[in-house]
């Protein structure tokens, strides 16, 4: 059977574990990513008063009206582009999400000299005023995560025959962090021409990490390929475990070793379903480049042909900043042209 492993990470997040601990769990997170660039992590230390406190006030937002959530929307964080989008807002893979949702990343305040300068994505978050503990969790949370993501880097680092902290210094030192939050409603699998309704269509995250909670609905599946045949495995809730997966970027780092590989979701609850996306990315002005090491030398070919974008991570030349714009402004493209 195809499925998605599970990974005790106790070890990377626990300060006193032994070196020779933490690369077993580099070796085990070493075979996944080299699979479907897909696992789970158990023993990840967030705290679990936290989730369940962030679980439950984006819950009473969604719940809220439209006029409510709407004053919080996307054009109203600027370029920034912080804020709530409604369901049908986003396109991600070319046609509307069944999906609403709040995007966030790092607070910065209005006189950074990067936001004073207008770097797209750059600024202060656009936080509803109720739920009032939103913002607050929000915070909490993407400081945690952000934690967590340097220690998942270091076991990639180790997986790779790399120094612990080789991402840390060269490209996370001052990463690029993105933090969504999702409501899925329920509702036909079809929409009245027999097409295919996505939660979120096709697609690969852009960076180099994704971390992702999800509720217990499930409807994430990611898109498996072996001995030349496709097919799609679930990745179902998992008890007190986080989802992670590989993003283009570090397709491109590793030559294609390490794969970013297509998921989509489809919720097929009668309820609502709710996920918490977290991005730990290269910094914005970083330049990818393939790694040098004896274990990444035969690389891993591009396969830009079979992808969902057509598009090669490999070819590329640019800065993340360049990268991630290209990408989110083909996502909202009305956004786009009013903000950025
Ligand atoms: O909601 C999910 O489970 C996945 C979301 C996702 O793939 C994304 O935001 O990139
Ligand atoms: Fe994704």
């Amino acid at each position: 059977m195809d499925t998605v492993p599970v990974i005790d990470v106790r070890a990377l997040v626990d300060a006193t574990s032994s070196l020779a601990a933490r690369r077993e769990v580099a070796a085990r997170m070493g075979v996944a990513c080299r699979h479907n660039g897909f696992f789970y992590v158990a023993g990840h230390g967030v705290d679990v008063g936290l989730q369940a406190r962030l679980e439950s006030l984006a819950r009473e937002f969604f719940a809220r009206s439209e006029t409510e959530k709407q004053a919080v929307r996307m054009a109203l964080g600027g370029r920034a582009w912080r804020g709530f989008f409604p369901v049908g807002g986003e396109l991600t893979s070319g046609r509307p999400d069944r999906k609403e949702g709040l995007y966030f990343g790092t607070e910065l305040s209005p006189e950074d000299p990067r936001v004073l300068a207008g770097t797209p994505l750059h600024g202060p978050n656009l936080f509803p005023r109720e739920p009032a503990g939103l913002g607050g969790a929000v915070l909490e949370y993407m400081a945690a995560l952000t934690t967590l993501g340097h220690a998942l880097m270091s076991g990639i680092a180790l997986s790779l025959e790399l120094e612990e902290d080789f991402f840390a210094t060269r490209y996370m030192a001052d990463p690029t962090v993105l933090f969504r939050i999702f409501n899925y409603p329920p509702g036909p699998e079809v929409d009245g021409e027999g097409l295919p309704v996505w939660g979120v269509g096709e697609h690969t995250d852009y960076g180099v990490l994704t971390i992702l909670k999800q509720d217990d609905a499930g409807g994430l599946q990611v898109k498996s390929r072996q001995d030349g045949q496709v097919r799609w495995v679930d990745a179902p809730p998992v008890e007190d475990a986080l989802v992670c997966n590989i993003g283009d970027m570090l397709d491109r780092m590793t030559r294609g070793v390490y794969r970013s590989t297509p998921h989509r979701v489809i919720n097929r609850a009668d309820r609502d379903r709710l996920s918490l996306p977290f991005f730990f990315d290269p910094g914005w002005t970083a330049e990818i480049h393939a790694i040098e090491s004896p274990v990444l030398r035969e690389g891993g070919g591009d396969d830009h042909a079979e992808r969902w974008d057509r598009q090669s991570v490999h070819a590329f030349r640019g800065t993340y900043g360049d990268y991630l714009l290209g990408k989110v402004g083909k996502v909202f493209p009305d956004l786009r042209a009013e903000v950025l």
